[in-house]
């Protein structure tokens, strides 16, 4: 079996300090509820002195937790933080003051203004003081990452020895490269006395986007408790992301000798509920979470994950609760992809009928991001009536705008293959064009309909035209037109409307 590491979330706590994510209390619950569902060891609820909104907090967030997880409340190393916190945590049923102060050469001189003699004996007086109110305390060695390394043993050594039952080594400014992180964790689980008999946490922050490989080198040093928040939130480019080291115990706990309690299936659902309460987007290339997670959009990718999954893909969606992998169509895509979806919409081709879709969707996918389902069958829709066509289009072009007089300049071919051109003047770009084509076409009938909607979402989404034109002998016929660009959609839906005239006439006469 191998080793359990904690999961010590503090979305709460340091995930509230990311700028613009406040929570107030409800909001704080709703989060608290999910993180006990996902089965985390440990909830930081905040730092209770800080405001009676944080106080509130913790201790409804004690009472919600009951048996399930422990609940911890931040501090200073003051006594008045340690008081004001234990009377928050009186609701937790398994309660744990979290108090410490800096020990970096930097936070002693300019922030404390303490020297390292002041600066134990004030970690030992605290770690005792906290050890008053509740059994389970935890000391932070704030800024341990850049901290002299014999004063870092020294003073948790000294927290040990006063009854710390957590010691928590931050890298706290994000500054350490991962293999002197962990040579900094070895070097306390070698030299402190006792610390077997603690735990031994692990908080870093992503200043040089390295917090996930910052916790992963700890834990294979010794660490068994990550502090962790859900997307990364926290000060500055925030902390290590939970989703990230829990799949990268995941996947690699044998060598890590490493496992967590975590429910991962819960990951996506936990990451889209902070992001909705906080309002801080999830970046869409973020590992685990973001929405191209699981998304695959070239055709060499599309065409291995749709032979095997595992070719592009190390983790099962499913398995952080995000559903199922996904092929992106773009301009990108290859055969395969396209002809996979196509047959999942239901549309089967031989390969002489899938080579112009193909074409046709690249068209398409040449001038938008992302081709979406209606855009498919939009596209085959399009290529039907084209090869019904009496009359199809070859050319169109407008000139307009103001002052100017609407004017088109259209070629339409004919069945006998033959280009006609014709220039025609309009109220506006549509009937100008819609007049060339009478000239064309040489056939009377009356425009009664004209409508335009967005095929799919986007500033970029094909246009779709639908016409209703009433010939001579008072028939109805419906034109449908749709393309990027909606000058030649209307162009496209009349000259169906018009080709479907035509055809009825010849079948009549
Ligand atoms: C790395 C981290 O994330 S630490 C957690 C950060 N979280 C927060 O700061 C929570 C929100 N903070 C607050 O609500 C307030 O800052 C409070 C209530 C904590 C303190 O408020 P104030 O008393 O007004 O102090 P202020 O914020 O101006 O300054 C902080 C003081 O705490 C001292 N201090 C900072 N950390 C510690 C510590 N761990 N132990 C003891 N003293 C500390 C500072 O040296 C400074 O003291 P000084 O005024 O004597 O120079
Ligand atoms: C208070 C401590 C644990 C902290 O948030 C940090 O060092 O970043």
């Amino acid at each position: 079996m191998t080793r359990k590491i904690a999961i010590f979330d503090t979305t709460l706590r340091d995930g509230e300090q990311s700028p613009g994510a406040s929570m107030n209390t409800e909001e704080k619950l709703v989060v608290a509820r999910e993180l006990i569902r996902m089965k985390v060891d440990v909830i930081e609820a905040g730092f209770p002195i800080s405001s009676p909104g944080d106080f509130k907090s913790v201790a409804e967030i004690g009472r919600l937790a009951g048996d399930d997880c422990v609940v911890c409340g931040l501090t200073r190393a003051v006594d008045r933080d340690i008081e004001v916190a234990a009377e928050a945590l009186a609701t937790a049923k398994r309660p744990r003051i979290h108090t410490g102060l800096g020990v970096s050469p930097s936070h002693l001189r300019d922030k404390l203004r303490l020297t390292e003699d002041q600066a134990v004996e004030r970690a030992v007086h605290a770690v005792r003081y906290a050890k008053s109110f509740v059994d389970d305390v935890e000391f932070y060695a704030e800024d341990a990452g850049r901290a002299d390394i014999p004063f870092l043993v020294r003073i948790i050594q000294a927290a040990v020895d006063a009854g710390a039952t957590v010691v928590n080594i931050p890298d706290t400014t994000g500054y350490n490269l991962p293999w002197d992180f962990g040579a900094r964790i070895r070097s306390l689980v070698e030299n402190v006395r006792g610390i077997e008999d603690v735990t031994v946490s692990v908080h870093t922050h992503n200043d040089l986007g390295m917090a996930t490989a910052l916790a992963m080198e700890a834990v294979r040093n010794g660490a068994s408790q990550i502090e962790c928040t859900i997307n990364g939130l926290g000060e500055r480019a925030g902390n290590t992301a939970m989703e990230e080291v829990v799949m990268a115990i995941r996947m690699h706990g044998e060598e890590l000798d490493a496992h967590t309690g975590v429910d991962t299936r819960e990951l996506t659902r936990a990451s889209r509920l902070v992001s909705s309460i906080t309002g801080i987007n999830v970046q869409p290339n973020k590992a685990i979470v973001g929405a191209n997670a699981f998304a695959h959009s070239s055709g060499i990718h599309q065409d291995g994950v749709l032979k095997a999954r595992d070719t592009y893909e190390i983790i099962d969606p499913a398995d952080v609760g995000a559903g199922g992998s996904q092929i992106i169509l773009s301009a990108r895509s290859g055969h395969a992809a396209l002809r996979h979806r196509y047959e999942e919409l239901g549309y089967a081709f031989t390969d002489a009928e899938f080579e112009p879709v193909y074409e046709a969707f690249l068209e398409v996918a040449d001038k938008k991001k992302e081709v979406y389902d209606g855009d498919l069958e939009s596209i085959v829709n399009e290529r039907n009536r084209a090869d019904e066509a009496i009359w199809t289009l070859d050319a169109v072009q407008i000139s307009c705008g103001f002052p100017l007089t609407p004017t088109a300049t259209l070629t339409l071919i004919g069945e006998d293959g033959n280009r006609i051109t014709e220039v025609a003047y309009g109220t506006g770009p549509v009937d100008a064009v819609y007049k060339a084509v009478d000239k064309v076409v040489g056939v009377g009938c009356d425009l009664s309909e004209f409508s335009v909607k967005a095929v799919t979402r986007g500033i970029d989404a094909l246009g779709e035209v639908t016409v209703r034109v009433t010939g001579g002998d008072g028939e109805v016929y419906i034109g449908r037109g749709s393309d990027g660009d909606i000058i030649v959609s209307s162009c496209r839906a009349y000259l169906n409307a018009l080709n479907r005239l035509i055809a009825d006439k010849r079948e009549r006469a």
